[in-house]
Formats: structure tokens, C-alpha cells, sequence
């Protein structure tokens, strides 16, 4: 089912036949057409596409990675993860009541994937971590020590698909846009604006078979699908092979068949509508449960890195935490879950929507514990003399910390830093319970007022001034990234060193900030969903090299692998180091191609000295 594992040029499998571009659109010529191709069925419908990159981009990563690895691992982004993952709000509910819940929900057999009777693939993960999880069945609780918050839900894939065409008739098919496609593939619809092409004669209710258009190269140097939407799609006009076939695209939807569903409009009426549920897809090459409406409340669906992270940050009861790129607040409210409530999650976001979509989770969550606000991250730190966190008494400047306190973070932590928020350091620790007197009387009236009335009454979002120096005890930089580790991707060639070396550019101001916010003997967790060493490996060189005070520190749990070690000289000079030897074991680095089969994801923690005179 799989495809060999040999490296796969960016630039094979382009289009069988040439193009032009005519009035500016791209246009397939009418010759050479196709000719059949003498593949059996199942060669042309198996699901098997092939992730295109930037040829810059994909250089970097083989060195990074070597071909071979690469090559695993741009297959594996092709694919959705063979499980859902379920966080468990323990403030709530258990893991145990969820599972049997979910039993009753899902049921044990409804995504079997023998429904059609065709064989599935991906059901092992042998040497993962997870196997010992899976030997109780297909809804399980999460056997790695520390996360039996959290139950996984098996699914399958790739499936085989039998499109009808034994009969020698050709399917009625609909294309749709990559960026429908991947959704599908998690599990979704195929919806109205996502259909680019269709066959000349499907009417409602009619089995179509779905398939994807990619990008393919143009001879710009650009990329385009080629494909106009409202495109007739002929297919195959009879059952016999060795026939040219009069629809140009034929031959590149041959592996990128995502499944088979029913449609929902006749072609006139998908190209004339312009929302609603075009096909309503009943049999998916991945087979992966919907959780849409279920347990709401008591269960957050959330990759299994991303629960990690907020893990390792390893958040106490009564502490006061920083989430710097919060929305739409998985982490946050694992952070808060983690801290059973108490304390407080600061969680920002630039983006006011996003800020709202925190608050509708938190509130969602019974969360009372998280405070809201739209905030720039790069620029989080107070400047001197501005309010900070509307909403929150300030104490005096008078109490302030201890010269050895204030010299940790020498020049960014200097003057009267370490006080803000009505925090204040004893011991090395921030002592906030002035603040947490404030914001007991706030939740209780939070509680009075029902979950989530917090910052979102009429849906209200607070603007930030910024945070005073050294008033977290943790941060958590879960930062925007490239994100070349989600999965399902179906394209990648997009992104370019330049544009991977200006999000690590982004990333690098961002954790400056954490770090003139986190306190002395503190913690950050740096995180991204990015497979790129420039943004993970090199951010903690950045780290390590500019901040003295910062070390590594160890991860609970650790079932990522290794970080990389070495360095990167780019054509134009530029030497990209990553981590040095020794210091791969401290951050963790999930590869979707290994067993665990979780998305590319990245963690990293970093102890903040408490004595350090830098
Ligand atoms: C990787 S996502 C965060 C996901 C989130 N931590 C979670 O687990 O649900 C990155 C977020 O950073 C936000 N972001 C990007 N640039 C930002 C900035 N300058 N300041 C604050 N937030 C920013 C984006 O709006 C996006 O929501």
C-alpha cells in the first residue's frame, strides 16, 4: 500500500503532458492527449501522492535529515495520523468514564474500515509508545506515565477504495482544491467552495469518487494547479484501455483519490451555489471517528506533542504563567487543566478573533483560571511608566527584589523589574499572593457569573499594554512557525529558505521577550509544528549562546526523539548551527514518520538561572 521508500524528486510525476499558458490562464492542450495508462485500478486509485518542495528547501532538509529519512518523512505528512487523540478535562470527568462514553458514541465498530470489506492499512505501530495503549482495544486510555489524561481512538488508512469500476465504467468524479482535500482527510466534508472540476452529467445523490488537485510546477518557475473551477471533467469515455482520453487532467489525479461520497447538488448547482456540503463523503482512504459536538466540554481533540508540551512546561497549582501564542488555546487550557484551576494562564494573541476563540475554549472548559488578551508578543514587555494587564491592582514600587534577584537578568531585568502585577519575588520565586487574592474575588465572581464570563461578555477583548519584567513563573512560546509538520499536507513547495529563515528571524524576537518576562529561576518552554532545523535546533543555539543563564532542562514525558546535531551552510554563506553534542537528548523532536505517527512538532525547555550573574 505504501510507496517505496527511495527519495523521490520534487520535480517527478509532473504532468504527463505538456501545457501552455494562453490570455493568462493555464490551459492543457488538447495534444499529445494522455494515453491510458496500463495501470490496474488499484495502482491509479490508491491513495499515493507525492509531496512536492521547493528544490532549495528540500536540500536543506536531506542534509538535515538524509535522503531516505526525508523521503519517510514526506511521505508520512501525506497522511493523517492513524489515531485521534482526546484530551480529558480531569476537572470534569475521567479518562475511564470518557472511554466508556465514547463506546457508546462511536461505538467499536463504525470505523472498522471493513465497511466497504477492503483491506486498511496502518493499524500497527510497532516500537511506538503508544502500542502498549492499543492492546486494550480500539478506544484506550494512554499508558505513558504521567498522561493517563489522555485516550486515543484508533482509525485506519489507507484504505483501498473500490470506486465501481470493475464494469469497465468510469466513476463520476469531483475534484477539489488541496486545501479541501487535506481537510477531508481529517475527517471533513467536501464543501461547495472547495470543488474546482466535475463530470459532465453528476446529478444529486449520484457516488462520486473525489480526488485532489495539486500545484504542479509551471513553466514561470511558479506553481499552479492548472485546473479552473467549473472545469468538465470527461474521464475515461469507455471501459477499454489504449484509448486517448479527452480529459486533460486524467492522468494527475492517478494516486490522489481521498474517496468516495455523495453529492449533494447536480454539477449546475455546485458551481452556483456558494456554500453548503457539496459531497457528503461515506467512504475516506483514512478512516478517523468525528468528535464534532461530542463531549463537549469534557474532551479536547489535541495532537498528542501539543498535550506534551503544555506537560513539560509543568505548570503548579497557585502559578502564574505566560502563554505568549495562545489562540485558540489548546495549550492554555491543558496548562490550566495541569494547575487543576488554581493560579493564573495568562494567554495573548495578536489576533482579536483568535483572542475570542481562547475565551469560548476556556469557557467551554469550565476554566476559570485563564485571563485573555490581544497583545503583540514581540512586544509583551512593559515599558517603563505604562499600565500593564488591565484589570489587575499594581502594587507599589516600593517592594521590590533583591539586588541578587535583580541581577540575574542583568540589563533585562534591572531597575525596579521583577515587580509587575502585583507579583512580587521572595526566595526566588515569585510570591503572588496579592495577585491571587485579587483574582480568587475575580473567579469567584467568574463562578457567580457562569464559565467564560470573564473577558468575553458580548465577546470583549481586553488590549495589553505589555507585562512587567520577571513576572511569570513560566512561559510558554508555542510560536508561529513554518509549520512543515502538520498532517496532512499535500503540498509543500511554497515555502523558501528565505521565507524559513525570516519565520526564525520572527521566533528569535519572540523568545526575547519571553525571556525578559520569565523570573529567575523560571522556566520557557519553546515549541513549534515545524519540521524545519532553523526554527527548532537553531532557536536553542540562539538561546543557549545569547542567554548565559539559560540551560537545557529535562522533559516529562520524553517520547519525542533527539534534536540534531550540526550545522547548515547555506549557498549564500550563511552558517545555520543547530544543537551541539550532548544537548540532543534534552529537547524532543517528534518525526511523523517514526511509529508514534504524531505530526512534526518540536519541544525545547529551558531552566532560567536563579544565582547567575550575567
Ligand atoms: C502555533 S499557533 C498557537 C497554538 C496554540 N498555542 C494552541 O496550542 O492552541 C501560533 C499563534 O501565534 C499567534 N501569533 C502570531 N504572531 C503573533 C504575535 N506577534 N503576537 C501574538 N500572537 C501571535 C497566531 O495568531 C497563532 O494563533
Amino acid at each position: 500500500m505504501r510507496r517505496a521508500s527511495g527519495f523521490v524528486l520534487s520535480t517527478i510525476r509532473t504532468t504527463s503532458f505538456a501545457r501552455r499558458r494562453s490570455n493568462g490562464n493555464f490551459c492543457s492542450t488538447p495534444l499529445p492527449l494522455p494515453q491510458m495508462d496500463h495501470q490496474s485500478d488499484s495502482e491509479r486509485y490508491d491513495f499515493n501522492p507525492i509531496l512536492r518542495w521547493n528544490p532549495e528547501v528540500e536540500r536543506y532538509f536531506i542534509h538535515a535529515y538524509g535522503a531516505d529519512h526525508f523521503s519517510r518523512i514526506s511521505a508520512a505528512l501525506t497522511y493523517p495520523s492513524r489515531y485521534s487523540c482526546i484530551r480529558v478535562n480531569s476537572l470534569k470527568t475521567t479518562s475511564d468514564a470518557v472511554i466508556e462514553k465514547l463506546q457508546g458514541i462511536i461505538g467499536e465498530t463504525e470505523i472498522e474500515g471493513d465497511q466497504d470489506k477492503v483491506e486498511c492499512g496502518g493499524k500497527a505501530s510497532a516500537g511506538s509508545p503508544l502500542e502498549e495503549s492499543w492492546k486494550d482495544g480500539r478506544i484506550t486510555k494512554c499508558k505513558i506515565p504521567g498522561l493517563d489524561y489522555v485516550v486515543f481512538v484508533k482509525g485506519s488508512g489507507p484504505c483501498a477504495i473500490d470506486y465501481g469500476c470493475a464494469s469497465g465504467a468510469p466513476p463520476k468524479e469531483v475534484i477539489v482544491s488541496r486545501k479541501c482535500a487535506e481537510a477531508v482527510l481529517r475527517g471533513a466534508q467536501v464543501y461547495v467552495p472547495g470543488v474546482l472540476a466535475c463530470s459532465a452529467h453528476v446529478e444529486k445523490g449520484d457516488t462520486v469518487a473525489v480526488s485532489v488537485a495539486l500545484e504542479q510546477r509551471m513553466a514561470d518557475g511558479g506553481w499552479a494547479t492548472g485546473i479552473t473551477r467549473g472545469t468538465v471533467l470527461q474521464g475515461l469515455q469507455t471501459g477499454k484501455k489504449d484509448i486517448f482520453c479527452s480529459d486533460p487532467h486524467y492522468s494527475e489525479r492517478r494516486g490522489l483519490y481521498i474517496g468516495q461520497g455523495k453529492a449533494m447538488l447536480s454539477r449546475a448547482g455546485l458551481f452556483r451555489v456558494t456554500e453548503g456540503i457539496a459531497v457528503d463523503m461515506n467512504n475516506r482512504v483514512f478512516k478517523l471517528p468525528s468528535f464534532h459536538d461530542v463531549l463537549e466540554g469534557e474532551i479536547f481533540l489535541q495532537n498528542l506533542p501539543s498535550i506534551v508540551a503544555a506537560h513539560a512546561l509543568d505548570p503548579k497549582k497557585g502559578e502564574r504563567i505566560l502563554d505568549m501564542c495562545a489562540a485558540p488555546g489548546g495549550k492554555t487550557t491543558a496548562i490550566a487543566n495541569l494547575m487543576e484551576d488554581e493560579g493564573e494562564v495568562v494567554a495573548v494573541d495578536r489576533s482579536h478573533n483568535k483572542v475570542l476563540d481562547i475565551q469560548n475554549l476556556a469557557a467551554e472548559m469550565s476554566l476559570t483560571c485563564i485571563t485573555t488578551y490581544k497583545l503583540d508578543a514581540l512586544k509583551s514587555v512593559s515599558r517603563a511608566n505604562e499600565s500593564i494587564d488591565s484589570g489587575v491592582p499594581q502594587i507599589s514600587n516600593s517592594v521590590t527584589p533583591t539586588e541578587k534577584q535583580m541581577s540575574v537578568h542583568d540589563g533585562l531585568c534591572g531597575d525596579k523589574n521583577c515587580v509587575g502585577n502585583g507579583n512580587v519575588f521572595r526566595d526566588g520565586k515569585i510570591d503572588n499572593s496579592y495577585v491571587s487574592q485579587a483574582h480568587i474575588r475575580k473567579n469567584k465572581r467568574r463562578m457567580k457569573n457562569g464559565p467564560g464570563k470573564n473577558h468575553s461578555v458580548g465577546g470583549r477583548v481586553e488590549n495589553s499594554k505589555g507585562f512587567s519584567p520577571c513576572s511569570f513563573d513560566r512561559v510558554l512560546l508555542d510560536a508561529p512557525c513554518s509549520a512543515l509538520g502538520l498532517r496532512p499536507r499535500l503540498f509543500a513547495g511554497e515555502d523558501t529558505i528565505e521565507s524559513l529563515r525570516n519565520d526564525a528571524t520572527y521566533q528569535r524576537k519572540m523568545f526575547d521577550q519571553a525571556v525578559k518576562l520569565v523570573r529567575p529561576g523560571g522556566v520557557i518552554v519553546y515549541s513549534t509544528c515545524t519540521l524545519n532545523p532553523g526554527e527548532n535546533e537553531a532557536l536553542v543555539r540562539y538561546a543557549l549562546d545569547t542567554y548565559k543563564f539559560l540551560s537545557l532542562a529535562p522533559q516529562h514525558p520524553r517520547i519525542g526523539g533527539p534534536g540534531l546535531v550540526g550545522r547548515y551552510e547555506f549557498p549564500d554563506g550563511y552558517i545555520e548551527e543547530w544543537l551541539k553534542p550532548g544537548e540532543e537528548e534534552y529537547v524532543q523532536r517528534f518525526d511523523p514518520s517514526a511509529p508514534l505517527d504524531t505530526i512534526g512538532f518540536f519541544i525545547a525547555k529551558f531552566s532560567v538561572g536563579s544565582n547567575s550573574n550575567v
